[in-house]
């Protein structure tokens, strides 16, 4: 029932991956079902929307290049140094949505406007959303966004300018790969500010980093270096910024150049063994074992003797 409730919005694949993500501990769904606190029936969920929706500032824009297959997703409210308002969850959601959909696609960049990247939940619109229940139903829409966004069969990379502060930093977890400049900083400040990673943040940071570096990146609260991030294995590849001063918006265009031609080598390839590869990657880290060599047989059955297979076997290529 809850799985075609879900398949509804999304793909099976996606939909199974978000069920599981619920499954606490592979726990049986109804006892997960019944963890649950709070009502999530369709109305409060429509009621919970039209609240956001009401936080109106900023907006989350899709880009889509049909040539090389990367889209880029901006999030864009200057004036708070890009502070996700109700507004722009919502709009998350629906870029999330139309990325699903994109059948052409290979690759997925997530940046920030203006030279910075996010600082986290717009404090207005959190101020006004503060009883457990409705940050219940913020964390629970804020989750399954970046769940269907981490399964996406796009490569996808956070380019993080500036800070990625609290729920910016959480928000670069969702992706395969986090790509810095020198002068960026990511910032697990959750529990300075007196509460913990609502947009799931913890759980995918120790699957990136570990048990112990995680729990110093969250129990610190500390702002992190590029450097910093590089060594503990939350940053991927640095982009060094010319001026030693702050980063300017006219760094911005050079920084997503530098940051596109980095994605691009990894999606160089036929787009579907792009998407392929990536999904059983996916599959690796969050199914079983057995689980997750099954679906990569059925994968790579459907690109053996396939047109790029044969293409290569007819280049005799040598490897060098
Ligand atoms: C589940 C997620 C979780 C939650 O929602 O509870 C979190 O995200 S917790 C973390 C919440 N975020 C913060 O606490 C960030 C607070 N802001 C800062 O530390 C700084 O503003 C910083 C480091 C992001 C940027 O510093 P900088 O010196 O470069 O800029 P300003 O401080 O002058 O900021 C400019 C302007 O933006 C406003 N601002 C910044 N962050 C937010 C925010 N999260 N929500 C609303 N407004 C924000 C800041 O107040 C300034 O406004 P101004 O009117 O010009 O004073």
């Amino acid at each position: 029932m809850t799985l075609r409730l879900i398949s509804s919005r999304c793909s099976i694949y996606t939909a199974e991956k978000i069920l599981r993500t619920r499954q606490v501990k592979r726990k049986p769904l109804r006892s997960l079902l019944r963890c649950r606190p709070y009502c999530t029936s369709s109305s409060h969920e429509i009621s919970f929307r039209e609240r956001l929706q009401s936080y109106g500032e900023g907006s989350v824009d899709l880009t889509k290049d049909e040539t090389d297959g990367i889209a880029v997703i901006t999030l864009n409210n200057p004036n708070k140094k890009n502070a996700v308002s109700g507004k722009m969850m919502l709009d998350f959601r629906n870029v999330v949505e139309d990325l699903e959909a994109w059948d052409d696609g290979k690759g997925v960049i997530l940046t920030g406007s203006q030279g910075t990247f996010c600082s986290g939940g717009d404090l207005t619109t959190v101020q006004n959303i503060l009883t457990p229940e409705q940050g219940y139903q913020m964390a629970d829409f804020m989750h399954e966004t970046l769940t269907r966004l981490h399964c996406l069969p796009l490569i996808s990379m956070a380019l993080v300018q500036g800070n990625a502060i609290g729920g910016g930093a959480e928000l670069t977890t969702a992706c395969d790969f986090r790509v810095m400049t020198n002068t960026a900083r990511i910032g697990f400040v959750h529990m300075k500010m007196g509460v913990l990673t609502g947009w799931g943040g913890a759980t995918r940071l120790v699957r990136l980093v570990g048990r112990s570096h995680s729990l110093d990146m969250l129990c610190s609260s500390r702002l992190l270096s590029s450097q910093e991030c590089l060594r503990q294995g939350l940053a991927d590849h640095i982009i060094p910024i010319q001026t030693p001063k702050k980063e300017s918006v006219e760094d911005h265009d050079d920084v997503m150049k530098i940051g596109r031609a980095w994605l691009s080598q990894y999606c160089r390839a036929d787009r579907q063994l792009v998407r392929d590869m990536k999904t059983a990657v996916l599959g690796a880290c969050e199914l079983d074992y057995m689980s997750s060599l099954e679906r990569e047989r059925a994968i790579f059955n459907r690109t053996w003797g396939g047109p790029a297979h044969k293409r290569a076997l007819d280049l005799n290529i040598k490897h060098s």
